[in-house]
């Protein structure tokens, strides 16, 4: 068909205007292969303080279709209209990166006015003290000396009130099987718990929320947010500031696109959060079966839809989130699956003054450059009958990529 248009077009134009037309054609290519260059240059757009490069050395795919959002935002588009959107949203506006713009529109009439701290710039506890300072044993007494003069603040920590982050910003890493592993900082407080003892506070909560042994148990955690009077540097902001690890994008022969650590990564980092559009429980229902369908129809690499469930000790889940990061997201759309639960830990992220949580990523261990980034998509979770194999090649694979229609 194109070809009969082709020579209908030649047959009108004369020799001028058909090398008109040429040149006319080489521009364009020249442009395309410049915009092709940029994509794939930085696949955050200039969206992330850190540029994420793109990666192929296994097919002709230059870069993946969406758009870049660093943080999550909520969908203004029905699923109707979803379905009829092939390239995203139209892209956001250059942002800066602090999230006071998202928790500012989801905590729209909402705002929790006095769950934020009243900290005048960065807050007090003991886990946020710089990572410059180095915590010896005996400057312990000086810092508390110090510390005595600033406020309390609550900001900064997991459930159960133990110290998120140690000296250097690393989460105090919980483990798969459900144990926090200290990293080495002491608690500086009067009246806390010593490591040892959050050992044991952690595992019996972790032995409350799950069954699973072997199940990722997300710890939660809280940090200072829209109600917070503190500064946006403050220690208790860690995942506030987009990706903070240099990563790359790299195409993989089964599994489509793949995350990549583009450095070494300390154990505890903050890699990222799961970002994308925010959407209703029945929206995301919607664009899963568009999204399976699509799927049955051809060589389309899969949705990233994410149901975040947050389980009361019973069991029963209290808050749920559905965040698609499909045709809108960031860096984290690319972290494939391991059976095994991979290198990643997934962490709810509450910020003070804002209802709606968050997914955040740690190393779960040292990552070491060039490793791949994963995490499990849902231990435990039985897998349908049109369940997708899974390419993750561990020793725990078992077959197939966990799904489940919610
Ligand atoms: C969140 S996306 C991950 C990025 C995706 N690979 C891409 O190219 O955009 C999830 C999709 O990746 C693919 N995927 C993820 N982990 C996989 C695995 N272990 N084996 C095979 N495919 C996988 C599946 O198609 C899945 O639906």
């Amino acid at each position: 068909m194109e070809l009969e248009v082709w020579k209908l077009v030649m047959l009108w134009l004369d020799s001028q205007e058909l090398a008109n037309l040429a040149q006319t054609g080489r521009a364009m290519a020249e442009v395309v292969r410049s915009l092709t260059a940029y994509r794939a240059g930085d696949v955050t757009q200039g969206q992330e303080t850190i540029v994420v490069p793109i990666v192929n050395d296994v097919d002709g795919c230059r870069y993946p279709n969406f758009s870049y959002t660093p943080f999550c935002q909520i969908s203004l588009i029905s699923s109707r209209e979803h379905s009829r959107v092939k390239w995203g949203l139209p892209k956001s506006p250059r942002r800066k990166l602090v999230e006071a713009d998202f928790g500012g529109a989801v905590t729209m009439g909402s705002t929790l006015p006095d769950a934020g701290c009243k900290c005048p710039d960065t807050c007090s506890t003991s886990g946020n003290v710089s990572g410059n300072e180095d915590i010896g044993r005996k400057n312990i007494e000086q810092l508390r000396r110090k510390r005595r003069k600033l406020p309390r603040c609550g900001c900064g920590r997991l459930v159960g009130g133990q110290i998120a982050y140690d000296g250097a910003s690393r989460l105090r890493v919980l483990t798969k099987c459900g144990n926090v592993q200290s990293t080495g900082e002491y608690d500086l407080e009067e009246g806390e718990g010593n490591c040892s003892q959050d050992v044991d506070d952690h595992a019996q909560m972790t032995r409350d929320l799950t069954n699973q042994e072997q199940a990722v148990v997300p710890s939660s955690l809280i940090e200072c947010g829209p109600a917070c009077a503190c500064h946006s540097d403050c220690k208790c902001r860690v995942s506030q500031h987009g990706v903070s690890v240099k990563l790359k994008v790299v195409r993989s022969r089964y599994k489509g696109w793949s995350l990549r650590a583009n450095q070494d990564i300390g154990r505890g980092t903050f890699v990222c959060e799961y970002a994308g559009e925010l959407v209703t429980s029945t929206e995301a229902r919607e664009r899963h079966r568009e999204y399976d369908s699509l799927m049955k129809w051809g060589n389309w690499q899969g949705s990233a839809l994410l149901v975040l469930r947050e389980h009361l000790p019973s069991g029963r889940a209290s808050v749920r989130v559905n965040i698609d990061a499909t045709r809108v997201g960031n860096v984290a759309r690319f972290i494939n699956h391991s059976c095994d639960g991979g290198n990643l830990l997934p962490c709810i992220i509450r910020l003070a003054g804002c209802p709606i949580p968050k997914l955040g990523l740690f190393a779960e261990r040292s990552i070491f450059d060039g490793e791949e980034l994963t995490y499990s998509y849902g231990a435990g979770v039985t897998p349908g009958q049109d369940a997708r194999p899974c390419f993750c090649g561990t020793s725990a694979c078992l077959g197939t990529l966990p799904s489940e229609f919610t």
